[in-house]
């Protein structure tokens, strides 16, 4: 039997890729193991799964700030190597597909050891610091934007597309509607701030909610912790994250608001959604949702509002230019290239994992 290890953690764009491939190597009967962390997202999403079997190890954090956990958290990261090393050995897997996120990076060094071949995901424009160190241990990886090759060593990467999981493009309006308790009349505005939540978005469009609900209904995906029960309407309904609902919830969305996370954008242009952007800003990240977002600004997909300027103001302006000219931007959408990337993944993975038993 073949069997297949995946890896990648710490937010949800971090595991969707997986999410998407799970099922496909499930159908041709492989046996799949994941490796991620104890208390990550990625136990919840992928630990849930039936048929994969879940081992969490220890896990340390790159921060950008200065915390004591700083100190501690290199002797996490090498007992985890540790942990993930054994683990390989052990389980045997014929290829490590690993999605980033900081969990990865001892999985991939612990396959690498065990000879064991690695193919990552990139899903931004520019790689991600775990995928920065894991490349040297990788025979390739798989890119969303065809600009990410730039950013990468010779002859290693393979520009795919955007991985959009299936369930995702089979969503029902009417459902979506009834969940959240919407009439039919008003255009629905759905606000997603990334897997985590975004507090500026969720503060900006709480300060224009009376006059975004004259226009609108709204449904904000807002976070963990972040539901205000004593805003809630027939027009306003928030959800700290949902799972199994988003499908229909994305079918319902007339138009959406959204940080600039990749998985995101790329499921927002596949069901051909006008989309403002607002990319988490280069004080509280590396600035990859920047770039995601001029990326998509160029080819004519969204508009985008960087959060230095973001006001209820600036907001209800941009969504409003936004609904004048969804046409325009679903026009634009309608030209884009629909390559199968889920398939191109699937073979690639395949291959690699050929490619090292004929050694
Ligand atoms: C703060 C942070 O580090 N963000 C990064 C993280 O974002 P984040 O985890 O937010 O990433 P993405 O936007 O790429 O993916 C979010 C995923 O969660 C799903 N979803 C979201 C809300 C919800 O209620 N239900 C649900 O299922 C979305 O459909 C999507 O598939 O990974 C992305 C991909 O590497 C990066 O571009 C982001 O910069």
């Amino acid at each position: 039997m073949k069997k297949i290890m995946f890896t990648g953690g710490g937010s949800a764009g971090h595991v969707t890729v997986n999410l998407a491939l799970i099922p496909r190597f499930q159908e041709e009967g492989w046996k799949i193991d994941y490796v991620g962390s104890e208390n990550g997202i990625e136990k919840q999403l992928a630990g849930s799964l039936p048929g994969v079997r879940y081992h969490a190890i220890a896990t340390g954090k790159l921060r950008r700030y200065f915390d004591w956990q700083n100190v501690k958290d290199p002797f996490k990261v090498v007992k985890g190597a540790m942990q993930a090393y054994r683990l390989i050995r052990r389980a045997k897997p014929d290829v490590l597909f690993s999605k980033g996120g900081f969990v990865s990076v001892p999985v991939v060094l612990g396959a690498w050891l065990n000879r064991v071949p690695v193919l990552l995901h990139e899903s931004d424009l520019t790689p991600g610091l775990a995928n920065r160190i894991a490349i040297r241990f990788a025979t390739g990886v798989c890119t969303t934007f065809p600009e990410t090759e730039s950013h990468l060593p010779e002859g290693k990467a393979h520009h795919v597309g955007a991985v959009v999981r299936e369930e995702l493009l089979q969503g029902d309006a009417a459902r979506g509607r009834a969940f959240c308790g919407f009439k039919p009349g008003k255009p629905v505005l759905l606000v997603m701030g990334g897997s985590l939540g975004a507090r500026r978005i969720n503060e900006a469009v709480r300060a224009a909610l009376g006059m975004l609900t004259r226009d609108f209904r709204i449904v904000h995906l807002c976070g963990k912790g972040n539901v205000l029960p004593e805003l809630e309407s027939p027009d306003y309904r928030q959800y700290e994250y949902v799972q199994a609902e988003l499908p229909d919830v994305l079918a319902m969305a007339d138009l959406v608001i959204s940080r600039a996370g990749s998985n995101s954008i790329f499921e927002f242009l596949a069901l051909r959604k006008p989309m403002l952007l607002i990319p988490l800003s280069r004080q509280q990240s590396r600035g990859d949702q920047i770039l995601n977002a001029e990326s998509f600004e160029a080819a004519g997909f969204c508009e985008v509002l960087q959060e230095e300027s973001l006001t209820a103001g600036t907001l209800l302006d941009r969504v409003g230019t936004l609904f004048r000219d969804r046409e325009t931007y679903i026009a634009k959408m309608n030209e884009s290239d629909g390559r199968d990337a889920l398939n191109a993944v699937f073979k690639l993975i395949k291959q690699t994992a050929k490619r090292a038993q004929s050694r």
